[in-house]
């Protein structure tokens, strides 16, 4: 009652609410518990040993594990999440006193990224619920190629038609391609004037669909049209900028296709360095306080979620504003029971513990920035208007003078002047634009986004997090972003190298955390969950470790288990039984089926043996000098959803030797369980057990645990095609595996 008599304009725009977790907090007390007595066992009883080698290995493992597990309740301790209130924003802001706001979407390779994905990505960002004029989208091209420009030109043209269309009949979803996917059709009760719109629009996608797939299927003519000319005979790695305003002071946001300078000699830094050129272009054209990054294939699935996002920042639950806005990952045409592990679906709990401590990491896309933070200021910094000298700004952000006086203005927070047009900024833009302008600035290592990790968006949202900035995370219902994960079995393994490798790169990096607390802003908490995944490459090796011991130990007759009468066997069994069953638990909370939690489960051990493993090792090269890494960019399939297709679920194998540890892992598990079997073979029938006792039943049971979590490894050994793991790779990995067993046989000699 009290809240209906309250004025609709002192409501807050957010709430936070405190989430009970004090069930999960008792188990994973309990579970450290297990896992310390566990260790002090293996103290203790060092000394009883026959075999200290396997002994003291699973006493480091199982210490990392250890380690591992603290940070991970460091991180889910607290538990909490915002809800925004778009409605109450709308009743108490005009629409004229909303903020700017700058939409940068990045695209890298027509044929991995296909244009009509993106170009559906840019038509629900054009349409979404906000005032058109405070809008402006810069498309970042490092494909540079015609196709994408033409694709461009011709998607705003449609969304001329688009955008009054969803806005007139609300649509939800603003992507084409979904919304006139085959399981939405007309209703009953839709009017004639709907059905005939409806029609029309369709009709008009098709076309356009049409267009540009024609434009992609052939190669591109650029000489008969002189707005093209420039793209003839460019190559994607070495030509100028080129920027081009498609559209501007229509009924429309502006629309901005930017193809920066490339030049062999120049580091380009992938993503992060295309994200800096569209900070430093789009300051130069439209100087947005906000800005909006999304990678080309995710696209906006809630129209108010600019609406979501503009609470969150006029109405900071904090006495602090927040340095960026998060909106989480979700995917559509997610494989079912998520076969490869990767649609992070229980990220769920990271993300509310997260938000009770600084705030949640920097995702990479879906995430609204404030320019002046990218500008490298910090939350307590305030600089007066006549303080800030133009002059003064040229080694941090370069000789461009407009970019400079823009900077000024964003600095010291003064209110924009009327702007002139983008078209007549465009020279400023491409000097901006140029590959070698960075050189003796601060941008990439104090202003935007930051270089030296494959991980930008982790690194970056550090270095923020580092000068002080909280952040926070929203999940409006429905999501606000959709996109695609990788389909397929090498793909996602590509990306979780990519990220296994980038993660670690920061801490070696001189922006290492513990550091950032020390000397920065960085709260120890924060600093804690940044370890957390900053580590996931070094994790391969402790696993890899343990999941060779238990072949060890039964092809040489010693143990790194508790023997089965023996008491401390309880502890291992425990903590191997609360553990999985918790995580069953917190999967079941979150609606994810058996099947889902067992495939996340088993492709946790299969990633962490390959790509983090690779990942692991080109940092290591890195720092020997040996070579570089590049960022390699994810396969995006546009998949028709007609019903549910058995084959792309399953696991395709290429000849990359990514995969081989586990093939490794794997063979050596299956000799050391048909070695086992045939030892109890030979013993008599009534000696069955004693010999059980003798061979040790945990180390058994923990090589069959191997070999059903690389199940499908299993199945690749004997099937043929791309289904099947390439002969090459398992003669190799076969070496290797006798390699192992021989060298295991020659050790328990000693
Ligand atoms: O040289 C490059 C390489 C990539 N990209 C763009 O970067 C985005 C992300 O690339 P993608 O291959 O889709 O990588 P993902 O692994 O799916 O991306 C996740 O991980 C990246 C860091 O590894 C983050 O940058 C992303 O935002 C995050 O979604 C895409 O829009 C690309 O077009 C560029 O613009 N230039
Ligand atoms: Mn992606």
């Amino acid at each position: 009652m009290a809240k209906d008599t309250q004025d609709s304009t002192s409501l807050p725009l957010q709430e936070n609410f405190v989430h009970d977790n004090k069930t999960s907090r008792a188990i994973e007390l309990l579970i450290l518990s297990l896992l310390s007595s566990m260790l002090i066992y293996r103290v203790v009883f060092l000394k009883d040993q026959n075999h200290y080698l396997p002994w003291l290995l699973a006493f480091l493992c199982e210490s990392w594990f250890t380690f591992i597990w603290v940070l991970g309740m460091c991180i889910k301790w607290n538990q909490c999440s915002i809800k925004t209130y778009p409605d109450r924003l709308l009743k108490r802001a005009n629409e004229y006193e909303f903020p700017m706001i700058d939409i940068f979407v990045t695209t890298a390779d027509p044929i991995l990224e296909p244009c009509i994905i993106t170009m559906n990505t840019v038509l629900s960002l054009l349409a979404v619920d906000y005032p058109t004029d405070k809008l402006a989208l810069y498309l970042s091209d490092d494909g540079c190629s015609p196709v994408t420009y033409y694709s461009l030109v011709e998607t705003a043209k449609f969304a001329k038609l688009w955008i009054p269309f969803c806005k007139t009949y609300n649509i939800q979803v603003r992507a084409p391609f979904r919304y006139f996917s085959s399981n939405s059709t007309l209703l009953e009760d839709d009017s004639l004037e709907f059905r005939h719109e409806w029609k029309k629009m369709k009709n008009e996608y098709g076309d356009l669909y049409k267009k540009i797939e024609l434009a992609a299927e052939r190669p591109f003519t650029c000489e008969r049209d002189p707005d093209f000319a420039v793209f003839c005979d460019v190559q994607r790695s070495d030509h100028p900028a080129i920027i081009k305003v498609v559209s501007e002071n229509t009924n429309l946001p502006h629309v901005i296709y930017i193809s920066r300078e490339k030049n062999p000699k120049h580091h380009h830094h992938y993503k992060a360095g295309a994200m800096n050129i569209l900070t430093r272009v789009s300051g130069v054209m439209t100087n947005a306080p906000l800005m909006l990054n999304v990678d080309c294939d995710m696209y906006a699935n809630n129209p108010q979620t600019f609406l979501h996002a503009l609470c969150m920042v006029f109405d900071d639950k904090n006495d602090q504003e927040c340095g960026f806005f998060q909106f989480p990952q979700a995917f559509y045409d997610g494989l079912k029971d998520d076969p490869f592990g990767n649609q992070l679906a229980n990220f769920y709990y990271l993300i509310n513990g997260l938000s009770a401590i600084q705030g949640s990491f920097y995702g990479g896309s879906n995430c609204f920035h404030r320019r002046k933070v990218i500008y490298g200021l910090s939350p307590n910094d305030e600089i007066k208007t006549e303080n800030v000298r133009i002059e003064d700004l040229h080694e941090v952000f370069g000789k461009s003078f407009e970019l400079r006086e823009s900077a000024a203005h964003i600095l010291s927070g003064a209110k924009l002047e009327n702007r002139k047009s983008p078209s007549s900024l465009i020279e400023a833009a491409i000097h901006v634009a140029g590959c070698s302008y960075e050189y003796g600035t601060d941008w990439g290592k104090k202003v935007g986004w930051l270089y030296g990790s494959l991980a930008e968006d982790i690194l970056t949202g550090l270095g923020i997090h580092g000068r002080g900035w909280r952040s926070v995370v929203c999940l409006p219902h429905p999501f606000a972003f959709l996109g695609c994960a990788p389909s397929t079995f090498p793909s996602s393994l590509a990306q979780q190298k990519r990220w296994a490798n980038g993660l670690l790169e920061i801490l070696v990096s001189d922006k290492n955390p513990i550091l950032l607390t020390i000397k920065g802003n960085l709260w120890f908490r924060q600093a804690l969950a940044y370890y957390w995944i900053c580590l996931w490459g070094a994790r391969s090796i402790p696993e890899l470790c343990y999941a060779f011991l238990p072949a060890y130990c039964i092809i040489t007759g010693s143990h790194f288990l508790p023997k089965v009468n023996d008491g401390a066997f309880i502890i291992a069994m425990g903590i191997v039984i609360i553990y999985n069953v918790y995580v069953l638990w917190e999967c079941k909370r979150l609606g994810v089926s058996l099947r889902m939690w067992w495939n996340l489960q088993t492709m946790a051990r299969v990633t962490t043996l390959t790509a983090w493993l690779f990942g692991f090792l080109s940092v290591v090269l890195k720092l020997m000098g040996l070579s570089n890494a590049a960022f390699e960019v994810t396969k995006k399939e546009h998949k028709s959803n007609d019903g549910d297709d058995k084959d792309v679920c399953m696991f395709t194998y290429d000849k990359s030797p990514i995969i081989m540890p586990g093939v490794v892992v794997l063979l050596v598990n299956m000799t050391a369980l048909v070695n086992g079997v045939l030892r109890l073979l030979k013993v008599g029938h009534n000696e069955i057990w004693m010999g059980m006792l003798g061979l040790g039943l945990g180390e058994m049971l923990c090589s069959v645990w191997v070999l059903l979590c690389f199940w499908e490894f299993l199945k690749g050994l004997f099937r043929s095609g791309i289904y099947g793991i390439p002969s090459s790779t398992i003669w190799k990995s076969g070496v290797l595996a006798l390699l192992f067993v021989h060298l295991c046989r020659r050790s328990q000699s000693f």
